[in-house]
């Protein structure tokens, strides 16, 4: 597969009875971690739904290295990973319990699940807690155990959704170095509302607001050169989308 445009969204537009939550998006993401920034609202969970096929497109398409996500769902998904934002794990399993029973849903043969837990648990940096039971991880290893099953088919594409949210701050950088990593191999697209998460892990932005794209571009493009710390990166996004204590 290309490492560019690895994601294709084209004129997708979402609606939930009379909210219109995304309206005629045309995006690509390419290989390394792209922020998909935006206020509450925004949109940012409905395209990482679409994105992932939890929810159905209702207008336009999705597409990974071509391969369309309504037409051909069962190919592209497993060219997928995915962390949604709210994600319960079995605790009365272990961590490699869990991610050899996840790498059989996912479809990795028998011979090769072993491999593919191991490697899993080396990418999070987890390997040492692989016969811990999952209740009695931290809330940051419970994080890594969640990204260790959406990697565990080795996508092409890794969808997270505010995975830094409600970690402690040293979590959420042991997370931030940790997605930097992983957008080493594959896209990686990284919801969220936090600008340290983009100072920290992405090279690119992709501002949304009111179900439309307000950004697309590099991180030092989206600063207008200023730099790439939360501070410049806070200052671009006020500039362009209207926030407040009312939303
Ligand atoms: N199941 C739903 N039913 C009705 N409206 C919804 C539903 N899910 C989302 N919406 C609406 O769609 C719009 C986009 O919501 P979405 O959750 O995609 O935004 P978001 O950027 O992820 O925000 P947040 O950070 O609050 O999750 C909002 O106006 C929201 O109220």
């Amino acid at each position: 597969m290309s490492l560019t445009d690895v994601v294709q969204v084209r004129g997708v537009s979402h609606r939930y009875g009379d909210v219109e939550a995304l309206h005629r998006l045309e995006l690509d993401f390419r290989s390394g971690v792209t922020a998909v920034l935006g206020p509450n609202g925004a949109g940012k969970s409905t395209l990482l739904g679409l994105l992932s096929t939890a929810l159905r497109i209702q207008r336009g398409s999705v597409s990974v290295g071509g391969v369309d996500s309504a037409r051909d769902r069962r190919r592209y998904r497993d060219l997928l990973g995915f962390l949604p934002q709210h994600f319960t794990m079995p605790g009365n399993l272990t961590v490699a319990e869990f991610l050899t029973l996840t790498a059989w849903q996912r479809m990795v043969p028998r011979r090769k699940r072993a491999d593919a837990v191991d490697v899993a648990l080396a990418a999070v940096d987890l390997s040492s807690r692989r016969d811990q039971k999952i209740s009695t991880l931290s809330g940051g290893m419970h994080r890594r155990v969640g990204i260790a099953q959406a990697v565990v088919n080795q996508p092409e594409v890794l969808l997270l959704d505010e995975p830094t949210v409600g970690l402690d701050p040293r979590q959420r950088r042991v997370l931030r170095h940790l997605i930097v990593s992983l957008g080493r191999q594959r896209a990686v697209v990284l919801s969220t509302h936090l600008t340290e998460d983009v100072a920290a892990a992405a090279d690119r932005v992709v501002v949304l607001d009111e179900g439309e794209m307000r950004f697309d571009g590099t991180v030092e493009e989206f600063t207008g050169g200023r730099g790439s710390v939360a501070a410049d990166i806070d200052t671009a996004y006020d500039a362009l989308v209207e926030t407040g204590d009312d939303r």
